[in-house]
């Protein structure tokens, strides 16, 4: 018998299945955990491949994943390129190729506590996503953005559909006296400086995912406790804790599994760099969702 020809599922359709991001949180914490639980958590993801494409300062990812207790299997193909200002197509463009764990044919395609004080830094892709789920989950009193471009963050700020936003003219004035500080950046140095951090604040470093790129300068990183979603990939690939020799406290699926505590209290930064299982069961999730509506 030949295999079901594989269905493509673009944008609208997985904003229909997955119309909050937030739908996946359960199943992202157990792929955490599943992960950083080793052979037992049923979770090969090696390391991703990046190909350079030097001539046009761009990047190609292949990020395979299987997840046994999911039963699914995935590769994502992602690039991501320097944005260019009359760029007419996104920094990231990527697919996640979904196979049937059972005999490999493909399936489908997908593209894709009291914190009173946001600070969102960037307003790309990533700056609209975390702003959706963060103001979601959290009540924040104030949400601040600062971007590169402040065109870019006056136009985020107008066209979210939440709290409200206030527009930063620097990194500093978003950043003093913020508990949430989020970077969502290209940047390839440095845009957050421990100077200007609240004791006690926690960081979600997004950006900066090559071994020689920086978001967060040295004295963030030593002077906070750091947790990373991959060991192995933080070690390979994040100028941030490559660069800065910080100490690694553990990783998020850890902290999942009750094997290591989240020091609240304490000045705290998580390093994500992106991890291959968290695309197969975001694909399994709306490939399920798809197919049980068709
Ligand atoms: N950790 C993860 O799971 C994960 C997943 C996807 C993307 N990312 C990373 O998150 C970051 C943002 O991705 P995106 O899709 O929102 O990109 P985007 O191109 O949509 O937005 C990039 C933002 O960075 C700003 N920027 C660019 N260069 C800068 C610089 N030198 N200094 C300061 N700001 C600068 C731009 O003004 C823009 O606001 C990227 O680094 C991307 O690789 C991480
Ligand atoms: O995990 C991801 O999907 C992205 C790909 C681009 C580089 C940063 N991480």
């Amino acid at each position: 018998m030949s295999a079901a020809p594989p269905v493509f599922l673009g944008s609208e359709v997985v904003e229909k299945h997955l119309h909050r991001a937030s739908l996946l949180i359960p199943s992202l914490e157990a792929a955490l955990a599943n992960f950083s639980s080793g052979a037992e958590g049923g979770v090969v993801q090696p390391m991703r491949t990046v190909v350079p494409v030097q001539k046009y300062s761009g990047f190609l990812g292949v990020m395979p994943a299987y997840s046994a207790k999911d039963d699914a299997l995935t590769t994502k193909l992602v690039t991501f390129y320097e944005h260019k200002k009359d760029s007419s197509v996104p920094s990231h463009q990527a697919i996640v190729l979904l196979f049937d764990p059972r005999n490999g044919s493909l399936k489908a395609f997908l593209m894709p506590a009291d914190s009173e004080v946001l600070c969102i830094l960037g307003a790309g892709v990533q700056a609209y996503s975390h702003y959706e789920v963060f103001t979601e989950q959290f009540s924040f009193k104030e949400v601040r953005i600062w971007n590169r471009t402040k065109e870019n963050a006056v136009k985020f700020a107008r066209s979210v559909k939440g709290p409200p936003v206030q527009v930063c003219s620097s990194a500093q004035d978003a950043v003093t006296g913020a508990d949430v500080i989020i970077t969502v950046t290209m940047a390839t140095t440095p845009i957050l400086f421990g100077e200007w951090i609240k004791p006690g604040a926690h960081i979600n470093a997004v950006g900066a995912s090559r071994p020689d790129w920086r978001e967060l300068n040295d004295e963030v990183m030593k002077n906070s406790v750091l947790y990373v979603d991959s060991r192995e990939a933080a070690l390979n690939e994040s100028g941030d804790v490559i660069l800065s020799r910080a100490e690694i406290f553990a990783e998020l699926g850890e902290v999942v599994k009750g094997t290591k505590p989240a020091l609240r209290e304490k000045t705290t930064v998580f390093k994500s760099l992106g991890m291959a299982i968290e695309d197969t069961v975001a694909a399994k999730f709306v490939y399920d969702s798809w197919s049980a509506g068709n």
